[in-house]
């Protein structure tokens, strides 16, 4: 393959007993460490994301359109002289030639349009060379997969202007296999999924629902993290769907890359408490928000039936509802929405069974909802109930993307709730005039020191953020933005001396003590509270 790593590289590519070739680590890697950046072979935004961001580097903004085709947005002249000089010259050509209209042009769907890219650019080609693409199964397979592949490649044979003979068609179709079986989805924290993106040597690593290593993106690059212990000679595993799925929504986000999934979570059908409590990052919650790691070996699901039978039972019918909701513009619509999934999930609610999908779905929804209609004082409970009962099990690494941006959605909820308990005690608002709820929330927000709390949960993000190429994340910027504008707040001279200690020195038993009472009573506090809000809001006695 054109672009194996060399031998000083902490990666090796190995034939697999059963899964073809893998990747192999050379070298060990604790959770949280960077294994290796990767620069991409294949790069662009999805279809819906032209306009939002840039086609050359992906990241969002206000991207200005390419003045001659209008198919493609840049950020600025150096990513489009980039773009310009890797593909968009030829593409921008070809798709002005073989498509009149411009709007048809934005629309054309992104794997012709990545097909474009690779049948015009020989470098392209070349790396898809060696790559698995299952094109004699696809092409027996029942139903349209091999005509829907056949009808994009003659489509991009057409557009590139390169031949549409049949040979030129098979080779496209080939090559669409290759693009379709071994990309990943450019992911962006706040807009979900924004491109695609494909490296042949990261290609090359295999699937497990429980993965010991994850890829997360900066800009045009994608890192390989650890998300567990790794030791020299092991196999590294990323998960190509989301792992916490039921099974039968596993299988069928796996179906398309012709294998069935032998690991520990598909053969057993393990629940997600089950999984979490044999995991190797479980001991690293022990400064977390959620300390007490028994709670995690020892949760109820792992051995009572009757849990692990519901969880079961309600994994048989669970449908996303991520995508359904994506498409409705009123807030009320949504309420209402969220409001019956909730209910359909109340035997899960009832039993505790928070981190059983697609529970945090909703929960994080309807926080997300609370903070659109600026009842801060609502979203803050829920997402400490998601920080606390949710995303820990889910994702047991404390340095989990996911467990930091649930810290980021609270530390700027606390911004809005503290600005506004600072107001109300100046004012001396009196708190009967809200409902009951509200003023227990109140009330306990006002007992918490919100502004620590909040410039705790920022450090503890930017502590979890990899080394070296962390800071240039977007949850890091974001989070070292309010860190700086908490440490100019004057007269906290004393809170500010605690938090530096606790910094240079979490493990010191004075500190673990003011963690325990400045950070994990507070979350818990409040976790509690948003249990009282779902139920108001959205459960059975809601109207
Ligand atoms: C992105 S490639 C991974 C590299 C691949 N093993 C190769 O040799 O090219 C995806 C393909 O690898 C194989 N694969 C990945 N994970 C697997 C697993 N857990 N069990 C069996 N096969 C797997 C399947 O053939 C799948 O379509």
């Amino acid at each position: 393959m054109s672009s194996s790593p060399s031998p000083s590289s902490p990666l090796q590519i190995r034939p697999h007993p059963t899964k073809g070739r893998g990747l192999y680590a050379t070298q060990s890697f604790s959770p949280g460490q960077v294994i290796l950046p990767f620069t991409p072979l294949l790069l662009l935004p999805t279809v819906s994301y032209l306009n939002i961001v840039c086609s050359y580097c992906l990241r969002p903004g206000n991207p200005r359109a390419c003045s001659r085709c209008h198919a493609a947005s840049y950020c600025d002249a150096t990513c489009q002289a980039a773009a310009w000089k890797a593909v968009h010259s030829r593409e921008c050509k070809v798709l002005r030639q073989g498509i009149k209209d411009e709007d048809r042009r934005r629309r054309l769907p992104t794997p012709t349009r990545a097909l474009i890219q690779a049948v015009l650019r020989k470098e392209i080609g070349d790396g898809l060379e060696g790559l698995e693409g299952h094109v004699l199964e696809k092409k027996a397979a029942e139903g349209d997969e091999w005509k829907d592949i056949e009808i994009m490649a003659m489509a991009a044979c057409a557009f590139s202007g390169k031949g549409t003979a049949e040979e030129d068609i098979r080779k496209a179709a080939e090559m669409l296999c290759k693009i379709q079986n071994n990309s990943f989805q450019r992911f962006d924290s706040d807009l979900g999924v924004i491109g695609l993106f494909l490296e042949p040597t990261l290609a090359m690593a295999n699937h497990s629902c429980i993965p010991n290593a994850a890829v997360q993106f900066i800009g045009r690059n994608a890192l390989l993290i650890a998300e567990n212990p790794i030791r020299a000679g092991d196999e590294m595993e990323l998960a190509y769907t989301f792992y916490t799925d039921p099974l039968p929504k596993r299988k069928e986000a796996l179906a398309h890359y012709k294998f069935v999934c032998q690991c520990l979570r598909c053969r057993d059908n393990l629940n997600v408490y089950q999984v979490a409590a044999v995991s190797p990052t479980v001991n690293l919650n022990s400064q977390s928000l959620v300390p007490d790691v028994s709670r995690f070996r020892h949760h109820p699901a792992t051995s009572n039936y009757s849990k692990q039978s519901m969880i079961n039972q309600y994994g048989e019918s669970a449908d996303s509802i991520v995508n359904a909701l994506g498409d409705i513009e009123s807030p009320s619509e949504r309420r209402k929405l969220l409001k019956s999934e909730y209910r359909k999930h109340k035997g899960l609610v009832d039993e505790q069974l928070w981190a059983v999908m697609p529970l945090p779905d909703i929960l994080f929804r309807i926080s997300m909802l609370y903070g659109e209609e600026e009842s801060f004082a609502l979203a803050l409970p829920v997402a400490c109930l998601i920080a606390t009962a949710c995303d820990p099990y889910q994702y047991t690494s404390p340095f989990h993307p996911i467990r930091l941006s649930g810290l980021f959605t609270m530390a700027n909820f606390l911004t809005h709730t503290a600005a506004t308990t600072a107001f109300l005690e100046k004012s001396n608002t009196p708190v009967s005039r809200t409902a009951v709820l509200e003023q227990k929330i109140e009330q306990t927000l006002r007992e918490i020191d919100q502004v620590s709390l909040c410039q705790m949960l920022l450090i503890t993000i930017l502590k979890g953020l990899p080394d070296k190429y962390g800071a240039k994340m977007d949850l890091a910027v974001k989070a070292r933005a309010l860190l700086d504008d908490i440490e100019k707040l004057a007269g906290r001279e004393q809170e500010a001396s605690l938090i530096n200690e606790w910094r240079r020195d979490p493990n010191s038993e004075k500190s673990q003590a003011f963690f325990e009472f400045a950070v994990v009573k507070p979350v818990d506090a409040l976790a509690s509270l948003g249990k009282e809000v779902l139920e108001r809001d959205f459960g059975a006695a809601a109207a």
